[in-house]
């Protein structure tokens, strides 16, 4: 067996499938620099687990769909991974900001980014999310219920009027697995066309003054590598678009197709690629719109894992390894509480040796976490060197969207933290949740 040759590929045009930062660079010692820096040599001075997170390659990320869609508005969406610098980077690089929570808002505001480019997202936005958005004054809010239009109506200041869109709900099933399809009817978000229950909540967002409804919006799931759900969404939502103006006399000056974006985790992995999605759906737009005789709004994107997680590498040391039942385990010191994405979808991960060169051949391992689950398991049958052995550190590419952002205190396992890379020098941007941290939020007995 031999191990993957992926690790060090040249400079990528997102397109193909990278799964490592295009920075990524080999190293005589077999170890890998990312924004020139080593990573036997993060882990040595953070600490493991730890994320990696390359800004050169979050600001490509984020350059590549503004030049793909320069007209469009492109707000990235914060629950893939948020911190202040992170912020700070999307906000240099002309973007406007996802939010789904109080949280995601506060941390926004403490980063001085601009209210105006805020969306406010939830199925289910607490007192404290909605005081937080008036009080800021964020750009537009998604209206996700009906339930949520009068209400919100009641909150505004008076003399106010917020920008708000409608989530709706196209009925187009994409997505890499059932937990993430949020396109389709019978799931919590949104409010579907058929049936006309979209059409009833625009009706009733026109009847309050206070509202001031901009577009239509649909998110349709995570992990879509093709565009025919995007360009079917596009028909859907231009087709309600025509029947607004029907019957209610309206057209609408945006149109928010939220994200969804699929990146590699592994080799083959299909990618989408920003520069086919900003041709098939600003054509099939323009087509629509034309066959409607409807203005062309402006389009919002909201790519999340795309622009965060091939920036990301974890870092894990090795704390066991074990041949058992015909298998080799290789147990790291980390797992679901950085990382639970195996365990809800059953992702699985590339995993590779840094830090020193093996001239041992291949074997294949499962690579698996330190939690109290046999669900724990980052990557299964893997060719990883058959010295593997305690102490050496392992890198997993593709890890910067929803691990980080989803990270427990699991077992009072502290989360990682998480150090930038650019330009060869590294410095910590979240620190490691201590035992000390977790220890004080125990506060009865
Ligand atoms: C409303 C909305 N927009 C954007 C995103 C970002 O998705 P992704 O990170 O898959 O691009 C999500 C999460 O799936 C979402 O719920
Ligand atoms: N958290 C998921 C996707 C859902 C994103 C939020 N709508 C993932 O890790 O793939």
């Amino acid at each position: 067996m031999s191990l993957p040759l992926t690790a060090c590929a040249p400079p990528h045009p997102y397109a193909g499938t990278p799964l490592w930062p295009a920075s990524t660079q080999p190293l005589r010692t077999g170890d890998l620099a990312v924004g020139g820096v080593s990573l036997a040599e993060l882990a040595d001075r953070f600490g493991t687990p730890s994320y990696v997170i390359d800004e050169g390659e979050v600001r490509e990320r984020a350059r590549a769909w503004r030049t793909a869609l320069p007209d469009a508005d492109i707000a990235y969406a914060g629950k893939a991974f948020l911190s202040r610098a992170m912020i700070r980077w999307v906000e240099e690089e002309g973007l406007s900001l996802d939010v789904c929570s109080a949280g995601e808002l506060e941390l926004a505001a403490l980063s001085g980014f601009p209210a105006e480019r805020i969306v406010l997202h939830g199925n289910a936005k607490s007192p404290a999310d909605l005081r937080d958005a008036l009080r800021l004054g964020v750009g537009r809010i998604v209206i996700d219920s009906t339930g949520e239009i009068a209400s919100l109506a009641a909150q505004m200041p008076p003399g106010a009027r917020q920008r708000v869109l409608l989530r709706v709900v196209p009925g187009i099933a994409a997505g890499a697995h059932s937990a993430v399809r949020t396109g389709v009817e019978g799931q919590k978000f949104g409010l579907p066309i058929a049936g006309g229950e979209a059409e009833d909540a625009v009706a009733r967002i026109l009847g309050q003054p206070r509202l001031e409804l901009v577009g239509l919006h649909c998110h349709l799931g995570s992990q879509i590598a093709g565009l025919g759900p995007y360009v079917t969404a596009v028909r859907k939502l231009v087709a309600l678009l025509a029947e607004l103006r029907d019957r209610h006399g309206v057209t609408f000056p945006e149109l928010d197709l939220g994200g969804g974006f699929a990146i590699a985790y592994r080799e083959g992995d299909p990618v989408l690629d920003p520069a086919l999605y900003a041709t098939r759906v600003t054509g099939e737009l323009a087509l629509q719109c034309a066959r409607f005789g409807l203005p062309v709004p402006r389009l919002t994107v909201e790519p999340g894992r795309w622009i965060a997680g091939p920036a990301g590498v974890a870092l894990y040391r090795v704390l066991a390894v074990k041949s058992t039942g015909g298998r080799t385990f290789v147990a790291v010191d980390g797992g679901m509480s950085d990382n639970p994405r195996p365990a809800l979808y059953g992702v699985r991960y590339t995993v590779r040796l840094v830090g020193r060169a093996s001239t041992a051949p291949a074997r294949s391992a499962t690579v698996v976490g330190r939690h109290c689950e046999a669900g724990d398991v980052l990557a299964e049958d893997v060719p990883l060197p058959g010295d593997i052995r305690p102490g050496d550190v392992l890198a997993v590419p593709a890890a910067g969207a929803y691990q980080v952002s989803m990270a427990s205190a699991y077992n009072l396992v502290g989360r990682p933290p998480v150090v930038a890379v650019s330009e060869g020098r590294a410095r910590l941007l979240v620190r490691r949740e201590t035992l000390e941290d977790l220890r004080s939020r125990d506060v009865g007995e």
